[in-house]
């Protein structure tokens, strides 16, 4: 076999970096919380407990019984491991899985109001938005109001598109589903 130098040179360079991230998040990662933090976070917060980062029905579930007021579909935007689903195709399933017992909200793609529509269609109570508020530091305040008025003006368009007169008024039927959101629903993504 002919060695490449350019590649072991890139494999080392690769390798020395996945050192130092494992230097820097393992400790992390050994304290992160468990669901049986739960009832310790509970008992010292005192207000509610909104839990971020579902993705599955099961652990909606698992939320619920650990005592979650709310919870967040998230798969934090992709930051934290690759393969996570994306949000809006498991919604439905996590709504469903937890059956109006909290309020359920969306995270993760939220980039124009046609997106806003569908999580509300698909059994939302809100959105969440990340990058779009980085705005913040581009525009500061002005940033983010200017942000925030034109997703609600395009969530009016979009309403108006579906002819529907509120978000009230939406359900899944108005969303149209691909055959792929069932799998991704059914946990068997990789
Ligand atoms: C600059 C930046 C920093 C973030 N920091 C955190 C964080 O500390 N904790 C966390 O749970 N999510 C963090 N997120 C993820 C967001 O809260 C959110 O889950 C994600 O941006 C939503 O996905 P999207 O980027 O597709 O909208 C961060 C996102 C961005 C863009």
């Amino acid at each position: 076999m002919i060695r490449r130098p350019q590649w072991t040179a890139r494999f080392l360079r690769y390798g020395a970096r996945l050192a130092a991230a494992n230097e820097a998040l393992g400790p992390r990662l050994k304290q992160a919380a468990l669901w049986s933090d739960m009832a310790w976070l509970k008992e010292r917060w005192g207000g509610p407990l909104v839990v971020k980062g579902i993705a599955t029905p099961a652990d909606a579930r698992r939320a619920v019984d650990s005592g979650a007021d709310a919870l967040v579909v998230s798969n934090h935007g992709g930051l934290a491991l690759d393969g996570a689903p994306a949000t809006l195709p498991v919604l439905q399933s996590i709504v469903d899985a937890v059956a109006g017992g909290i309020e359920v909200y969306l995270d993760g793609g939220v980039r124009q109001g046609s997106d806003v529509l569908r999580a509300l269609a698909l059994g939302a109570r809100a959105v969440m938005i990340g990058p779009e508020l980085l705005s913040l530091a581009v525009g500061g305040v002005a940033g983010v109001e200017h942000v925030l008025e034109m997703l609600r003006h395009q969530v009016d368009i979009a309403l108006a598109m579906v002819g529907a007169q509120s978000t009230r008024d939406l359900d899944a039927s108005f969303v149209r589903a691909p055959r792929e959101w069932a799998i991704a629903a059914s946990g068997s993504y990789s």
